[in-house]
């Protein structure tokens, strides 16, 4: 984070000064933006930077206790330097949270300079090998040219410049955001490939006697909990390419002063974010629950692979947070919809009448048909926004100020942005196959996964579609039913599949996941190796075991 910060919010000449110094690794940086007080509410940030005109310096300073920085990654022991996100202060007027570079520790011994103290904040449920750190500031200088001054500036006699648009310094938050949807279909990737090989190795139970035990994987409930997460992460590694287009197309517009698509931008990059890492978090746990006991054991990879995702659902924004800003954003888009205004591509929708006629009972509907069902994805998701939408305005005629009114409607805002979410997934999922040059054979198996992925994503969430008459119940059931009778037709690729996925055995970290399927062999040899195995007597039982034996041995 700290070099795609300086990338974006650095002058050309600070480019010129820092980029080389990172790119060299003749500096390593960390991104400090939250505090023990504050991690979510950026306008709350206490640390400050006071600009001394007399010196052309900022003074940074940690006021309080809930100020001192808190988290940041590589910041306890590593960093030697920090973009640090301060109040700016300058002639007696604060501006907001501005970034600043401060060098943190000296480039000849390491140690922190004067004025800082900083360190680890100790051990974490993950991200073991990461110096989370903390670091406080007593009244630190820095030089006037320190200040990231892309967007807005200091002049050396502290007149203050703003920028075009104050959330311009939130830029890196929304890089790392669309990063984190990238990040959650290598995660579910690792996680089916660990337990469909496994499932394709491990053999349990005698379903008739006398039969051999079969492989679980031929369980339909084993192939009902894998496959749906399969196909997800399939889903996921389309809707990260989709994104980090429009991220990419957005930046660069905002690089032409075209900040037009900035609100539609983070809206949809903190939808996907919470979305993705929130399925993704779940199905971690449910392919470790699937392998049984070895899926406990550290060997099966799933220990480390979840402690290291689940911050996903935190770090970057914490996902509720962020589905009330998208949610925000599909509020305004209604408002401007209801206006007659035209919507950028990823919300038109919302102006479109999606309003449909309840289906009754035989519908006579084709509910196997992609492109039906994704139009049902979009009604969902426009009733469940307009829903909020006028809850909010409900909110407003009762009394309640903006503020009152979607904090009153949160609960049902951040359904909504779901729903927007899981359409904008679904659609980009069969949207994208259509465009993808495959044999036939690999888009008649591709199909049946973002079938069962549209098929599974009704099921699982058919209260929505039944409450709003946008399905009928007996249409809910036909359509559950289609995900199940899918599943044997998947069982068939699904191994080939996941190692479609292409993760090394090094990567994937995992005994049940190997390669070669050779797991047995290869739990024992790992377990031989445990660190408590190194003597067969281990030493605390001449301590505590051994005495303790003996004293109640000598009792019998
Ligand atoms: C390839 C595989 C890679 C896998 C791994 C990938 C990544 C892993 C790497 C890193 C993770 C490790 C480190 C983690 C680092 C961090 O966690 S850094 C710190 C992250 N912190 C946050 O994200 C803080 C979240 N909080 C906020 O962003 C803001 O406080 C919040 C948006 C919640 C509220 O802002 P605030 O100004 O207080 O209130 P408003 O809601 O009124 O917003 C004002 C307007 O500003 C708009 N806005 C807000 N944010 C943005 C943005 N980013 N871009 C554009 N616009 C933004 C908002 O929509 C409001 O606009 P309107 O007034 O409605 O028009
Ligand atoms: C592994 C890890 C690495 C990190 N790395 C960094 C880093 O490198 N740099 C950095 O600056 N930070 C980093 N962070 C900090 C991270 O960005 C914050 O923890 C995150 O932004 C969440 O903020 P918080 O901790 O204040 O949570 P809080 O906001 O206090 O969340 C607590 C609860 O309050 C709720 N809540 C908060 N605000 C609202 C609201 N307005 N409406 C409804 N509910 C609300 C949340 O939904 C949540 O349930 C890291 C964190 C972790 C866990």
């Amino acid at each position: 984070m700290f070099i795609p910060t300086l990338e974006r919010q650095c002058t050309s000449e600070q480019r010129e000064k820092f980029l080389p110094l990172c790119y060299d690794y003749r500096i390593i940086g960390t991104y400090a933006q939250t505090e023990l007080g504050h991690g979510t509410f950026l306008r709350g940030l206490e640390t400050t930077a006071h600009y001394d005109p007399n010196t052309q310096e900022f003074i940074l300073n940690s006021p309080t206790i809930s100020s001192i920085k808190w988290w940041p990654g590589a910041l306890g022991k590593t960093s030697t330097h920090a973009v640090v996100l301060a109040q700016l202060y300058t002639l007696g007027k604060c501006h907001g949270i501005h970034p600043f570079v401060v060098q943190l520790r000296s480039l000849d011994d390491h140690k922190p300079l004067r004025g800082i103290t900083v360190g680890d904040i100790g051990p974490k449920m993950g991200f073991g090998p990461n110096d989370n750190g903390y670091l406080k500031l007593h009244k630190h200088r820095i030089p006037r040219t320190n200040m990231l001054m892309k967007y807005s500036q200091v002049s050396p006699d502290g007149t203050y410049t703003k920028p075009p648009r104050s959330t311009l310094t939130y830029g890196t938050m929304t890089f790392v955001r669309v990063l984190i949807v990238h990040g959650s279909a290598i995660a579910l990737a690792k996680a089916s490939t660990i337990a469909i090989r496994y499932s394709a190795v491990r053999r349990q139970s005698e379903l008739r006697p006398g039969e051999p035990e079969p492989q679980i994987l031929s369980y339909p409930t084993q192939q009902h909990k894998l496959f749906p997460l399969l196909a997800t992460a399939y889903a996921f590694h389309f809707v990260q390419l989709a994104m980090m287009k429009i991220y990419t197309d957005v930046n660069d517009q905002i690089n032409n002063s075209n900040f037009s698509r900035i609100q539609e931008l983070h809206a949809l990059s903190s939808g996907l974010k919470a979305f993705t890492s929130w399925v993704t978090n779940a199905g971690l746990e449910v392919c470790r629950m699937s392998c049984g006991g070895h899926g406990y054991s550290q060997a099966s990879g799933f220990p480390r692979l979840y402690a290291d995702f689940t911050p996903s659902c935190t770090y970057e924004g914490e996902n509720t947070v962020l589905m009330l800003q998208s949610a925000r954003y599909l509020v305004k888009c209604v408002r401007d919809a209801r206006s007659g205004k035209t919507l950028p591509g990823t919300v038109s929708y919302l102006s479109e009448d999606v309003s449909a006629v309840h289906s009754g009972g035989s519908s006579g509907r084709d509910l196997s048909n992609l492109d039906f069902l994704i139009s049902l994805y979009k009604q969902r998701a426009s009733n469940q926004v307009h829903f909020a939408s006028d809850k909010v305005d409900r909110g407003i005629s009762a009394g309640m100020d903006l503020v009152g009114a979607l904090n009153s409607a949160s609960v049902h805002l951040v359904s909504a942005a779901k729903a927007h979410s899981h359409y904008f997934i679904a659609k980009t999922f069969v949207e994208s196959l259509k465009l993808l040059k495959a044999s036939s054979e690999l888009q008649n198996v591709l199909h049946q996964l973002a079938s069962v992925y549209v098929f599974e994503g009704i099921a699982q969430s058919s209260g929505d579609f039944i409450e709003d008459y946008i399905l009928s119940g007996s249409e809910a059931k036909t359509i559950r039913q289609l995900a199940v009778d899918l599943l044997p037709l998947i069982r068939v690729n699904a191994v080939s599949l996941v190692d479609a996925f292409s993760f090394r055995d090094e990567v994937l970290q995992s005994v049940l996941g190997r390669y070669d399927g050779n797991v047995y062999e290869n739990l024992f040899k790992w377990a031989q190796n445990s660190p408590l195995n190194k003597t067969d007597v281990h030493p605390s039982y001449h301590k505590y075991l051994g005495p303790l034996l003996k004293r109640n041995q000598s009792k019998l």
